[in-house]
């Protein structure tokens, strides 16, 4: 059941501060081959921390051969690995090593252009607010033209959802350039820095409990796909409203693709400016039979894939 290809001394990944574990003995059921190596049985596992006592827990992620450990940063000064439920709809397995890391607790890191800085644990970690919410946290991605209903959707959804008892927050990305995006232009470089920032956001909302819907065109794939990339396995759901140009244009609420063909706006996403599609999204949504799914029609099926893949329960 266990591969016994022998890994490297597991090196757990904590962002600013790396520790190298060492296995110190093994309990339970799972996993544990030699000192000095883990391997978890699942090839794709969903971990979760599992805070204990006083001591800070760190998510993280390990590198290699899924071996995921997550840590806790003990007022001693010691990080220890302790039990992880694998899948949080199903428990297929405890995993409980002990862990000891050589580590010093205290490692001050340089990201970007922030230099002497510390990531601070707080024992109430992201499960213990799941639980208290009876909701995984999670971000909806809402990407499509404009005209091609990512508000009215995200509206839906949230409407739909609310009236169940999740809470939900909207990053609309014409509202958040109202205010934290206010100073980013339609150039593709602020494009990027608007889609970068925006997904920093929705891993916040989402780090917190919240089922958080983003709906900005976020024409780029590259960018798209790194907003993924930052969240934990399986907690971006990228939905596609796939509504051709022809019908977007015909809507135009706001008049802007009579002024963008009328050369008034420059740079028109669809227009003048492209739009990458997602190659590999979790949902697409598109014309049936010439016509587009209602609204509510729309929010059903998102709301039917978080309930089918355990995000609406704690
Ligand atoms: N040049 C250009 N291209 C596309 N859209 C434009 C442009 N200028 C202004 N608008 C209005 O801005 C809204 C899109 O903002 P986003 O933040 O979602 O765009 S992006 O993700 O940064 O591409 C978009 O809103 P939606 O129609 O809701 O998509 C437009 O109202
Ligand atoms: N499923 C739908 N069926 C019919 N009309 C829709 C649908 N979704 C949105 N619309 C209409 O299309 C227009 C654009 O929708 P909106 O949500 O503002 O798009 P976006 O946020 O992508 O720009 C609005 O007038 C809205 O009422």
């Amino acid at each position: 059941m266990f591969a016994s290809a022998p890994l490297q001394p597991p090196t757990t990944n904590l962002g600013f501060r790396r520790a190298v574990v060492s296995v110190e003995k093994r309990i339970g059921r799972s996993s544990v081959i030699t000192p000095g190596s883990a391997r978890l049985r699942h090839p794709s596992p969903r971990l979760e921390a599992v805070s204990r006592g006083e001591e800070q827990c760190c998510d993280s992620t390990g590198t290699g051969n899924n071996n995921l450990l997550s840590l806790c940063l003990a007022s001693d000064g010691i990080y220890r690995s302790y039990g992880w439920k694998w899948d949080p709809n199903s428990i297929v397995g405890i995993l409980q090593l002990r862990c000891i890391a050589r580590a010093s607790p205290h490692v001050l890191s340089t990201v970007g252009k922030s230099t002497n800085i510390l990531w601070h644990e707080c024992p109430v970690g992201k499960l213990d607010r799941q639980k208290l919410l009876g909701q995984k946290g999670c971000v909806v991605w809402i990407t499509g033209l404009s005209g091609s209903g990512k508000s009215t959707l995200a509206c839906s959804l949230s409407r739909e959802l609310h009236h169940k008892g999740y809470l939900t927050y909207i990053l609309d990305g014409d509202n958040i350039r109202h205010g934290l995006n206010g100073d980013l232009s339609f150039n593709a470089e602020d494009r990027t820095e608007n889609i970068r920032r925006v997904g920093e956001v929705a891993k916040l909302f989402a780090d917190a409990g919240v089922i958080c819907i983003a709906s900005l065109i976020s024409p780029y794939r590259k960018e798209r796909d790194a907003c993924r990339a930052i969240m934990p396995d399986s907690s971006f759901i990228e939905v596609f409203l796939n509504i051709p140009l022809e019908v977007c244009e015909a809507r135009d609420p706001k008049g802007l693709y009579r002024l963008a063909r009328a050369g008034k706006i420059k740079g028109f996403t669809g227009i003048d400016d492209p739009y990458e599609p997602p190659l590999n999204c979790e949902i697409t949504i598109e014309l049936e039979d010439g016509k587009c799914p209602t609204p509510k029609a729309m929010a059903e099926e998102v709301a039917f894939f978080l309930e089918k893949n355990g995000f609406l329960q704690g």
